[in-house]
């Protein structure tokens, strides 16, 4: 299992600030959506070029040209780029095709798929190297989660890895940890404390204990 720290709220200097507190603690940095709304794949490119060492993951959440823009934000510098569940299969075969071109991975977001095993059986044969339920904010507001989303798709999925997102907090991860994703993708239950460090070092213990 690995720990994603998600940046959404930040600039590039914030981003860069945030990574060199809690470096040792993370296994991969989201340089989030809005952050790629606000600051463009520049973003991903100077995160990446601070930290070479970690893994970079682009959360453009693509839902068409896809191999275009899983190009493009190869060149910036990503290790890994989101495209939507959601998409029609012709962009999740343009994405994974163009990732291994590159030598990257493609991580699905099951945000907003009605039918997650359904699209999961579909997602896996494609060929996509992560498949990840996701409660976005939006849904998080109303108080919703995804923990009985992964182990539904857990349950059908054989090739692709799997992964959680979306309000993950110190306190809810050892249901998480419990149902053994490969990626654990956490935002604010990182970057929402004083002491960020200290939160990153704590969730980084519960999993690879
Ligand atoms: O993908 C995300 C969201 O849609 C905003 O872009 C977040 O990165 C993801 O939800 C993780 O953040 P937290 O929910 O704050 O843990």
């Amino acid at each position: 299992m690995k720990l994603q720290l998600a940046l959404d709220l930040v600039n590039i200097p914030e981003a860069i600030e945030l990574v060199s507190e809690v470096q040792e603690f993370v296994d991969v940095v989201e340089i989030g959506t809005p952050v790629v709304i606000n600051e463009g794949l520049r973003a991903v490119k100077e995160v990446k070029e601070a930290f070479p060492q970690l893994t970079v993951l682009a959360d453009l959440k693509i839902m068409d040209a896809a191999g275009y823009e899983v190009m493009k934000a190869s060149e910036a510098g990503a290790d890994i780029i989101t495209i939507l569940g959601a998409a029609e299969d012709e962009s999740i075969k343009g994405a994974v095709e163009e990732a291994k071109k590159q030598g990257k991975e493609i991580l699905v977001d099951m945000i907003a798929v009605k039918d997650k095993k359904a699209r999961a059986i579909e997602l896996d044969e494609l060929g996509v190297d992560y498949i990840c339920v996701h409660t976005g904010y939006d849904l998080q507001a109303v108080g919703q989660n995804s923990f009985e989303d992964l182990l539904t798709i857990k349950s059908v999925v054989k090739q692709a890895k799997t992964a959680i997102a979306g309000g993950i907090k110190l306190e809810t991860l050892p249901e998480v940890i419990k149902a053994q994703p490969d990626l654990i993708i956490v935002g604010g239950g990182i970057t929402g404390k004083d002491d960020k460090k200290a939160a990153a070092a704590e969730m980084q213990n519960l999993i690879k204990a």
